[in-house]
């Protein structure tokens, strides 16, 4: 659906880019002609996945935890000698565990926070200052969650998503002068490796819960990819500091209690 070049000699990282959605965007990328770089916390396991990505395309992977400064800024120097230039960075790494928020302790909320709030904002911070601020010019997508009613279930995350969201309209107005778009995509419920590391019990509401979404099914990575490579595209250039949904309408109405209800029937 978009053209093979539309990618054509831009520099694109993917956070979390060794599994599910980032896996997905990486591959589209590569696709549509981006030089890749993935990384993720699990080496073996990314070094895997970059076999995999490297028959579309050229691709460059690094282990890097983005709750750790000196991994981003040692992914920094990688890209500096290798690329010496950034063009996208999508911010998909992160995860959070369901819990009932009385049950959450401070490590487990920290952890939740560090991931997908902190490390998000150091690594827009790093790669800003290095590529984005100097050449003035960039795209940042955030790979969110949606949390427009809030997430009973995953407070943790709620508010970590509703802070990236927030920081995504703030920047959007702060570095327009550098010519640097920000913006995230929302997605619902999505059918990805994610989802398996779930627990049973919540697992077997699936089917009940996709009747309950609008257009009746969860989302594919798929889905995911295609907003994501349309906000880094030229076709949405006129576009800055949005959260697009990509949820099948879930954000209209599904109950999220539901997955509160089942777990205060074991926690
Ligand atoms: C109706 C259906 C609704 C479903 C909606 C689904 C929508 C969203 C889907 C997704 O996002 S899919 C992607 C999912 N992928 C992940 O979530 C990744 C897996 N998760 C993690 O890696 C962890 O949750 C993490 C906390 C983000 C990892 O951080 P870290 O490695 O630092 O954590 P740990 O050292 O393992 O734990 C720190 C601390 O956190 C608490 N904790 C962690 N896991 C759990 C858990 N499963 N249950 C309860 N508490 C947990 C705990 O306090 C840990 O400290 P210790 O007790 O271990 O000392
Ligand atoms: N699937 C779904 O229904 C939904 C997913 N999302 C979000 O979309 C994103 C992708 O999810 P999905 O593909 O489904 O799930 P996965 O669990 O497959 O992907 C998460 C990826 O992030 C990486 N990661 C996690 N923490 C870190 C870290 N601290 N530093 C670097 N990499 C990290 C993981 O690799 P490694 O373990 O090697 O570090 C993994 O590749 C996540 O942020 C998720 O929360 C949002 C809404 C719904």
């Amino acid at each position: 659906m978009f053209k093979s070049d539309t990618f054509k000699g831009k520099v694109a990282m993917v956070t979390g880019g060794r599994s599910g959605i980032g896996f997905q965007i990486a591959k589209d990328f590569l696709l549509l002609g981006a030089k890749v770089i993935i990384c993720s916390r699990k080496e073996d396991k990314l070094k895997i996945a970059a076999e995999e990505l490297a028959a579309y395309g050229e691709l460059s992977y690094q282990a890097c935890d983005i709750r750790k400064t000196e991994d981003i800024q040692s992914l920094v120097s990688m890209i500096k000698e290798k690329y010496d230039r950034l063009d996208i960075l999508v911010n998909n790494a992160g995860g959070q565990f369901p819990a009932l928020a009385e049950y959450i302790s401070d490590k487990g909320w920290n952890a939740v926070i560090s991931n997908n709030l902190n490390g998000t904002f150091s690594m827009i911070r790093e790669m800003a200052n290095a590529f984005f601020i100097p050449q003035k010019q960039g795209v940042i997508v955030n790979i969110t969650a949606e949390v427009y009613r809030g997430f009973p279930g995953m407070a943790h995350t709620g508010a970590a998503r509703a802070g990236v969201e927030n920081l995504t309209k703030t920047l959007a107005q702060e570095w327009s002068d550098f010519n640097i778009r920000i913006n995230c995509v929302s997605p619902g419920i999505i059918e990805s490796s994610g989802l398996d590391q779930y627990p049973q019990q919540i697992q077997d509401m699936f089917e009940e819960a996709e009747k309950a979404i609008p257009l009746k099914r969860f989302g594919k990575v798929e889905d995911v990819s295609n907003a994501v490579t349309f906000l880094a595209s030229p076709m949405a250039e006129y576009i800055t500091g949005i959260s697009l949904f990509v949820d099948g309408a879930q954000h209209l109405g599904f109950d999220k209690m539901g997955l509160a209800n089942v777990l205060k029937s074991f926690m």
